[in-house]
């Protein structure tokens, strides 16, 4: 019985050597370590789900940790149980981030930050049609203009603050959501997707301050927020945003800690999120060679994969509308 070989000779793997090493070279910004103990790391949102998880784990750090959010007894709340897990005192204060005057007082008053994680959001699910334009502004105002207004507020202290305390960092909470449209999120997404711009220009602006940006990318995350958010958001988001399951908080807390610490630019939470940060990595800036290569070389499956998950979505839009027509003819 003829046997198939395939023979390969060792020069194919000339290839991938000579990618790896030109990505060895190329990789812009350069690794980085962000130190977080003995550092002052401000957490907006730090009063529920993800943020308040971060807040334990950088206490738990040696940070010094500071907490924005609007409502005070939440914020106590968090404030207490942080210093009995931990044994340290955080300093809370309540201000909106939609008010800048507001937030440019609690950056002041806090003192110059090392690292700066822009958590707070605010997530409606509905489609465009039903929802009110006041709701529309409103995700907009908080997620984005929110954002704007921390970090205008903070980076002038951190520059002056890094002479002899290393690199610092901006990390920003964005979601799947703001690496892929979902049905129900236009206005979510939106608000998600300006913060990619807004990560990706800022990286350019401060790197020669040593301050580095961090986009995390969470799926659903089982905090308030998403018990709040799945009382009315549409069946057809919650069919789409199944396909990256759910994690809990403490997960997104760490992989977030994990991403800051090492200057990460893209920060997946779960597989799925892997698989989206290397279909969309479009031109955002990659630290790490190995990932540069694994995006390099699996870029044209990764568009393969993404064209199925769109099939299959479609497919649940499709199927959803025609039960809806057919109960409704039924009725
Ligand atoms: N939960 C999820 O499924 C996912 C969440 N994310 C993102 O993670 C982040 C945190 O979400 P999650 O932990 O679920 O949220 P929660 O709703 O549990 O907590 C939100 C936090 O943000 C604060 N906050 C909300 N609005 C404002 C405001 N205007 N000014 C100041 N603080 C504000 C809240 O405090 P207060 O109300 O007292 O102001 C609270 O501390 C958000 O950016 C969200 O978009 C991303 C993907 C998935
Ligand atoms: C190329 C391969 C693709 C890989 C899989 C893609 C799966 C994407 C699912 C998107 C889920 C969006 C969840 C948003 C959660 C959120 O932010 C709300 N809960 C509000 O906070």
């Amino acid at each position: 019985m003829a046997g198939v070989y395939i023979s390969f000779s060792p020069l194919i793997l000339i290839i991938p050597l000579s990618l790896l090493l030109i990505l060895y070279f190329i990789v812009r910004p350069k690794p980085v370590r962000v130190p977080i103990k003995n550092r002052h790391v401000f957490i907006t949102g730090g009063s529920s789900g993800i943020g308040l998880v971060l807040a334990h784990l950088c206490a738990n750090h040696g940070a010094d940790v500071t907490l924005l959010a609007r409502n005070v007894a939440k914020l106590e709340e968090a404030k207490q149980s942080i210093k009995l897990a931990t044994g340290r005192d955080v300093s809370v204060f309540s201000a909106d981030v939609k008010e800048y005057d507001a937030v440019k007082r609690v950056v002041e008053e806090a003192g110059p930050i090392d690292v700066l994680v822009c958590n707070h959001g605010v997530f409606v699910a509905q489609e465009m049609e039903e929802e009110e334009l006041d709701e529309i502004r409103f995700m907009i105002d908080v997620n984005l203009m929110g954002t704007f207004h921390l970090i205008k507020a903070a980076l002038p202290g951190m520059k002056k603050n890094r002479a002899g305390r290393g690199p610092g960092s901006i990390a920003i909470m964005s979601s799947q959501a703001g690496q892929v449209g979902i049905y129900g999120y236009t206005a979510y997404s939106a608000s998600k997707f300006g913060l990619r711009g807004l990560a990706e220009s800022l990286q350019q602006e401060i790197i020669a301050d040593d301050i580095h940006v961090s986009l995390i990318f969470p799926p659903d995350t089982e905090t308030p927020g998403l018990l709040e958010e799945t009382k009315r958001r549409p069946q057809l988001t919650s069919i789409i945003a199944a396909s990256s399951g759910a994690m809990k908080p403490d997960e997104v807390a760490k992989k977030s800690l994990k991403g800051i610490q090492s200057g990460t630019f893209i920060v997946p939470c779960n597989f799925e999120g892997f698989l989206l940060s290397v279909a969309t990595a479009g031109l955002s800036p990659q630290r790490s060679y190995l990932m540069a290569f694994v995006e390099v070389m699996t870029a044209g499956i990764m568009r393969l994969a993404g064209l199925f998950f769109q099939w299959n979505w479609y497919g649940s839009i499709q199927k959803w509308h025609a039960t809806k027509r057919t109960s409704s003819l039924a009725s």
